[in-house]
């Protein structure tokens, strides 16, 4: 009981091989133009790609070139878009007992069927609406019901909570977990909740390669690409290990930065640094004395963050409170260094 799938497509530059297991929900995460919806595309089988194959519970979806090509409409597999695609003639009920019939339910129990899903879905007094008599968010919900409906083995979420009301979140959220527990599941977000709350795995795609992948806690705590490391709120320097840090190559220059090693941090091997720009402090004058790292840095941009001013110099950022912003007369071009401690510095093998 497992989704295989390897795809490439090359118009797009797609190339992405994955296996899943049910009650492991995969996390899809990945700057814009990466693949992701290709990826959910190729699964679901409106896009076919040039070459690949792939195999739900020993069944074969498709095989190309040359092999099998199942119809999307086969049963086995529900997407749900970002834009809910409920058939505008039907009403509700009957978008929701679609899947079913489809599947042979009876009428009688193909409606039985929806007004579950609309149940869990909070959405059953609007059983008798039009897709037309509906609001966004309550569209989303009745897509979800659509899509549980027709009880697949494997499920493409295209961010699932986007069209959502803020409200309707949490309860999609514990939905989407318990029916999660039993079948395979491929999850585009840009939410880091999303991924922590709903996934066991994620996979970082860039530029139709999967770039990165892993648990993700791991993903998130330890960041191998600059996307992942952004959406968990890290700052990231690359380069070589060294006895107690890496020589850094991509930041402010190359220079060393010390820090905490992890276990298999081994001297030459190619390295990774992370902190948090909260542990940055910000000086006019160069600072020494304990262990600490120390950047010059320029200013390249600054935003108001969770309370704080975010101050972006290059790759790097530094958070600090708004009166010190103030006091340093930070602005766009100024010259300042970013101290941060080798206590808070995390260093692991790229
Ligand atoms: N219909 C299409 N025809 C040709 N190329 C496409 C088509 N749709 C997407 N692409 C290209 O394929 C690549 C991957 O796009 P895709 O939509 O899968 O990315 P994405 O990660 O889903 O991005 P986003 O987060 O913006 O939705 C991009 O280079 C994109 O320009």
């Amino acid at each position: 009981m497992s989704f295989e799938l390897a795809a490439e497509v090359a118009a797009r530059g797609f190339a992405v091989s994955l296996a899943l297991e049910p009650g492991e929900p995969l996390a899809v995460l990945g700057p814009t133009g990466a693949g992701k919806s290709t990826l959910l595309s190729v699964a679901a089988r409106l896009l076919r790609p040039d070459a690949g194959r792939a195999v739900l519970d020993g069944r074969t979806l498709f095989d190309l070139p040359g092999g099998a090509w199942l119809a999307p409409h086969r049963r086995g597999t529900a997407l749900l878009a970002q834009e809910p695609l409920l058939f505008p003639h039907l009403s509700v009920l009957e978008n929701v007992a679609f899947g079913p019939r489809s599947a042979g339910a009876d009428r009688h129990s193909a409606r039985d069927t929806a007004r579950r899903w609309l149940a869990e879905v909070e959405a059953l007094e609007l059983a008798g609406r039009r897709p037309a008599e509906l609001s966004g968010g309550q569209a989303q919900r009745v897509a979800v019901a659509r899509a549980l409906a027709a009880d697949p083995r494997l499920l493409l979420l295209d961010e699932p909570m986007s069209a959502l009301d803020v409200d309707a979140a949490p309860m999609l959220r514990r939905l989407l977990k318990r029916v999660l527990a039993d079948r395979c599941a491929i999850i585009i977000t840009h939410d880091v909740l999303d991924a922590l709350l709903l996934a066991d795995r994620a996979v970082v795609l860039e530029a139709g390669r999967i770039i990165e992948e892993g648990p993700v806690r791991r993903v998130l705590e330890r960041p191998r690409s600059r996307f992942a490391a952004g959406l968990a709120g890290l700052n990231l320097l690359t380069g070589t290990i060294t006895g107690d840090g890496i020589l850094a190559a991509d930041g402010p220059g190359a220079i060393t930065v010390t820090g905490t090693a992890d276990p298999g941090a081994e001297p030459g091997l190619a390295g990774i640094a992370v902190f948090r720009p909260a542990e940055v402090s910000v000086f006019r004058e160069a600072v020494h004395g304990s262990p600490r790292n120390t950047f010059a840095v320029t200013v390249t941009d600054l935003e108001p963050h969770a309370g704080h001013i975010r101050i972006h110099a290059g790759s790097l950022y530094a958070d600090i409170t708004a009166a010190a912003a103030a006091e340093l007369e930070v602005a766009p071009g100024a010259g300042l260094y970013f101290s941060v401690k080798a206590a808070a510095v995390g260093i692991f093998p790229a």
